[in-house]
């Protein structure tokens, strides 16, 4: 399906921080991009990656910076908007799973009846570093019942190798660095 090339948009909206949130990492900054709705806008439509409206049960977003970008992309399609939180902030029983982050560790938790059993799954986050928060969330969906259709970023960092830990998934970044 082709997809208009949205590199250029995204490097101009996203900046480089350097040596945040510690020495050696530069963190990808989104918020100039979510202040300029045109550009948030054809950002939404990218992550769609070619899903129609209809065609997904569910779209999952990971806190929190996957939250802003996935609510938007649930409406779009007509589908219903799941929360991946950090543990500790979902208030009702949850499926946990723990991982790995480029600067950490963490466990994130999801509601153990937020994805129906055999529903079609769309995972929404904004950057796909090591991939442990992604394989955690392919694991908490595939554990609910439910069968993931696809996996979209904003920007992948191919240096990771997170995609390794996604082999089994569709995976769609609108842009890679
Ligand atoms: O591929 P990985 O190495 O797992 O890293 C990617 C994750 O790291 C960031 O989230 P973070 O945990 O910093 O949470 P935040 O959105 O709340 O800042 C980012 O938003 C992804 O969810
Ligand atoms: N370098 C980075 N910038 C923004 N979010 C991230 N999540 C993991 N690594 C990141």
């Amino acid at each position: 399906m082709p997809h208009d090339d949205l590199t250029p948009l995204i490097e101009a909206h996203v900046r480089d921080i350097p040596d945040h949130p510690r020495p050696g990492v530069v963190f990808k900054d989104i918020t100039p991009l979510l202040a300029a709705p045109e550009a948030f806008s054809a950002v939404v439509e990218g992550l769609t990656a070619g899903h129609g409206p209809g065609t997904v049960d569910a779209v999952v977003g990971l806190e929190a910076r996957g939250f802003i970008l996935g609510a938007p992309v649930a409406l779009r399609l007509g589908a219903g908007f799941v929360p991946i939180r950090k543990a500790g902030k979902l208030p009702a029983r949850t499926l946990g799973e723990s991982y790995d982050l480029e600067y950490g560790s963490a466990t994130v938790e999801m509601h153990a009846d937020a994805i129906a059993p055999g529903s079609r799954v769309l995972i929404v986050d904004d950057v796909l570093a090591t991939g442990g928060t992604g394989r955690a969330a392919v694991r908490l969906v595939q554990r609910a019942g439910g069968t993931v259709v696809g996996f979209s970023v904003l920007m992948e960092l191919a240096f990771l190798s997170g995609r390794d830990k996604l082999s089994d998934v569709k995976l769609h970044a609108l842009t890679t660095v």
